[in-house]
């Protein structure tokens, strides 16, 4: 685990001192959008249209922010227009690494062994964290974007003339926006960035206030499932698959590895059926690599596990029926 100054890689981990012991997320540095011909985006340049076979992904199947941009590939029917490498779920001394094999990829466009190697081959001297995921442009040899909310808007609607493409599957409908972001907006800070704020706290006050967010937003949620499918308007949008990822590894992950746990997904009869009803929408189920996941949190962390020892468990059915068709 690190991070590059100056383009020189330092493996350090996050410093929680000068917050006192509270976790902050560094906000992504490559804001570019593609667009459906290639005009500006929400921020950042133009010049990046949508076109078959130009870009590429860089994820790791166990992050949750990668794991967004899998799902939106997935079902928009994005297989074909852009292709992917997935990391190492052993992120160590040299952070997320290329090491072909049963887990992972090799780095298919340039053969790099390291994920910072692109950061630096897209800016020299860049200084920051080296994420994941990475939407990366081949004609310009730059990165488009690292960051998981914009990439997945931008799958959802910028190819959608592109062939095969699921042009009338939206999952962020404008009529439905400002919920959805309402909604995100919570569900980000609480719970997607909250498990990671509970984890990775250092100090017991910072820890604890991250952990009663969390399960109050979970009472919330799950009081709000008991009386509708999905999150928003009705219809599976962009919210659901945003939870989604977080929920997926609660239980296997975030209840013990992050002390969260207070109860399990599965103490919530409908947050656990909601996740069940997800992980069953057709193509889903691939994107979930439950062995990858815990491998990567309980080896790579290594100032909360210095063990390394995976747990076996816990055992989990998420094919098992959820039920959930009486509320549509
Ligand atoms: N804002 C980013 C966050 C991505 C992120 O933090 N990914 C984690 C993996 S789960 C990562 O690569 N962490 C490496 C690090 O922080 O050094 C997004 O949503 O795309």
């Amino acid at each position: 685990m690190g991070l590059l100054v100056d383009g020189k890689w330092q493996d350090k981990w996050y410093d929680t001192d000068k917050t006192g012991g509270k976790f902050e997320r560094e906000a992504a540095r490559f804001r570019n959008w593609v667009t459906a011909g290639g005009e500006p985006g929400p921020r950042g340049e133009g010049g990046f249209p949508a076109e078959s076979g130009r870009y590429h992904l860089y994820v790791s199947m166990a992050c949750p922010w990668a794991h967004r941009t899998l799902i939106f590939r997935k079902l928009k029917g994005l297989d074909a227009h852009i292709s992917i490498s997935v990391v190492s779920p052993d992120m160590l001394e040299n952070g997320w690494e290329f090491r072909p094999g049963e887990d992972a990829h090799e780095d298919h466009l340039y053969g790099s062994q390291f994920m910072h190697q692109i950061y630096t081959r897209a800016a020299p001297d860049y200084t920051g964290r080296v994420t994941v995921p990475v939407l990366w442009d081949k004609r310009r040899e730059t990165i488009v974007s690292n960051e998981s909310a914009e990439i997945i808007r931008m799958f959802n609607s910028a190819f959608n003339g592109l062939e095969g493409v699921k042009a009338g599957l939206d999952f962020c409908p404008d009529t439905l926006r400002d919920e959805i972001d309402g909604i995100n907006g919570r569900v980000y800070h609480t719970i997607n960035n909250g498990v990671y704020k509970a984890g990775f706290a250092t100090a017991q006050d910072k820890y604890e206030v991250a952990y009663d967010e969390l399960f109050e937003s979970l009472d919330w949620l799950e009081d709000r499932l008991s009386r509708q499918r999905y999150l928003v308007g009705g219809q599976l949008t962009e919210a659901d698959w945003r939870l989604f990822t977080t929920l997926v590894r609660f239980d296997a992950v975030y209840f013990g590895h992050f002390k969260c746990n207070r109860n399990r997904i599965s103490d919530f009869p409908a947050l656990s059926a909601y996740v069940r009803d997800l992980y069953q929408v057709p193509g889903v189920a691939n994107t979930v690599d439950m062995g990858q996941i815990k491998r990567h949190y309980y080896f790579s962390h290594t100032m909360i596990n210095p063990t390394q020892v995976v747990p076996k468990g816990p055992e989990q059915n998420f094919d098992a029926p959820h039920g959930r068709d009486r509320l549509s």
